[in-house]
């Protein structure tokens, strides 16, 4: 039994009742444990006394704020290992990419410390001779965010810290499926000197319940979302009545394109790290894969050749590279999308074997067709569907051909066919022979029907802080 050794975890388990939510290892089925959820009445009251904690933090200066961030940053790296294998524990991932994301999650933390002290506005030359004109940053204010189970901790502190950076107060509902995850790293931020009613966690059996209670409310002047675009189309909608400012983060439906002068190995590589990290399961995972004719078998050759190394299996275990999808539901998605697309015409060539568990085979899909439904679906598990094209032209209206526009890939070493069509591909994120390319120190985010806004870099801090005018008039 792979128990929960986090000695303050141990103290946010509690007995099974009818306000508790139970946590589960998705490689073994184990309990984890059960946590207590909030009633609507306590989610109310949460988003009250975030309101009057934000009333003092954001007095404090912005050094002051980033010294308690760094705090955090360094409380985090400190239990890496720890947090790591409690992320591994309930949510699947291997534990390489479990300490991966833990360092990803605090980076933010690291990086919105400094981006605190560059909340600045701006002076401005007046329109007449007796004003003088600037603008001022200020915090939103009370911040309501609700967090998806693939990245349990990163996708926490990537909305947390750029909030608390810029003097507000925040309160969060993680995933149902892993929400001890959250809970240990926020335990952390209390460490580190941030107050408990700043930054809240609140949970729910139903998830509804919770967006109903932060949508409704006009204490929550910002609602930050990252999760699928059928959810982020109900929050958006709910926001509406109180005219929240939002930042969705949505899903993806990511091109993965080999033109005909890639280099071909370099491909594969991006291609297994964008296809098969998390088990498929991340927004920016390749989704669909294109292959220029004049190099279609070279590809498949080394790529279907590489999946094959890939070893499935629990995440704790390190010579594993894909663990187990998150729930029943999941992979009985995943098994019907295979089974149309093969009724529709193409032939599973690598994997597609029943797995125990909720374990799903590295599965690659030859001779997809851009009108078959998985071109048009987010996968969001280990299948690699593959088409292939034959022109520039007829690729990027293929790559475009969909409501998503979070990530996209490609791999040529033609600079004019390069700058071609980074510019024509209709996503917010366009890796350009590379297969991995998230960063805190760039913007993170989709067009179209991926989401609003950015997360990281210079653009994060801006989605917490409102600017504010200030016209001084009378002067002689
Ligand atoms: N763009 C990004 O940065 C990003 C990052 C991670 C995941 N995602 C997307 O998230 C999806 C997978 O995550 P998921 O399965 O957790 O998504 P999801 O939308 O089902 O759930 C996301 C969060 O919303 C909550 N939720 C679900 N229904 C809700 C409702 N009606 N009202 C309020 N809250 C509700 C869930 O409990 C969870 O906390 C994929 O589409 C993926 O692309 C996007
Ligand atoms: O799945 C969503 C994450 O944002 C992916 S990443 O870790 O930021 O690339």
């Amino acid at each position: 039994m792979d128990r929960i050794n986090n000695k303050t975890l141990l103290s946010i388990l509690c007995a099974p009742g009818d306000n508790t939510l139970s946590v589960v290892n998705p490689a073994t089925g184990e309990l984890l444990g059960h946590i207590p959820t909030q009633t609507e009445a306590e989610i109310e009251q949460a988003i009250s006394l975030a309101e009057e904690a934000g009333n003092s933090w954001k007095q404090k200066t912005a050094k002051e704020r980033a010294l308690v961030l760094q705090r955090w940053y360094r409380l985090v790296m400190d239990n890496q290992n720890d947090l790591a294998r409690l992320m591994t524990l309930e949510q699947g991932k291997p534990l390489a990419e479990a300490k991966g994301e833990v360092a990803y999650g605090a980076s933010f933390i690291e990086w919105f410390a400094e981006e605190a002290k560059r909340a600045c506005g701006d002076t401005i030359p007046g329109h007449t001779g007796d004003r003088r004109l600037l603008t001022i940053k200020q915090p939103v204010g009370v911040v309501g965010a609700i967090t998806p189970w693939n990245f349990p901790l990163a996708m926490i502190t990537r909305k947390a810290a750029p909030a608390l950076a810029a003097g507000c107060s925040f309160v969060c509902k993680p995933a149902n499926q892993t929400p001890l995850t959250a809970y240990a790293v926020v335990e952390l931020a209390y460490q580190a000197g941030i107050p408990k009613d700043l930054l809240q966690l609140v949970i729910h059996q139903s998830p509804e319940v919770v967006g109903r209670v932060l949508c409704a409310s006009e204490t929550v002047r910002k609602l930050s979302f990252t999760g699928s675009t059928r959810v982020g189309r109900l929050l958006a909608r709910d926001c509406a009545p109180t005219i929240k400012r939002m930042s969705l983060e949505l899903g993806g439906n990511a091109p993965f394109v080999v033109f005909d002068d890639a280099d071909i190995d370099a491909a594969v590589s991006g291609a297994l790290a964008s296809k098969f990290r998390n088990a498929g399961q991340t927004c920016v995972c390749a989704n669909r894969f294109y292959i220029h004719d004049d190099v279609y078998d070279a590809f498949m050759d080394k790529f279907i050749a590489a999946v094959d190394q890939l070893t499935l299996g629990n995440g704790l275990d390190e010579s594993v590279f894909v663990g187990p999808v998150i729930e029943a539901s999941a992979k009985q998605r995943l098994q019907r999308l295979v089974e149309r697309t093969v009724e529709q015409g193409s032939r599973v060539v690598k994997g597609g074997q029943p797995q125990d568990g909720l374990f799903v085979e590295p599965t690659i899909l030859a001779d997809v067709e851009q009108h078959m439904d998985i071109v048009q679906e987010e996968i969001f598990g280990p299948v690699a569907p593959v088409l292939r094209f034959s022109s520039d032209e007829q690729l990027i209206a293929m790559a475009n051909d969909t409501i998503y526009g979070l990530a996209a890939y490609f791999y040529s070493r033609d600079i004019s066919r390069i700058w071609r069509v980074a510019e024509a591909l209709d996503y917010g994120m366009v890796g350009i022979n590379e297969g991995v390319m998230s960063t805190e120190v760039a913007p993170f985010g989709g067009v179209k029907q991926s989401g609003l806004g950015r997360e990281g870099a210079r653009e994060g801090i801006e989605e917490y802080l409102e600017t504010k005018y200030l016209c001084f008039g009378g002067i002689q």
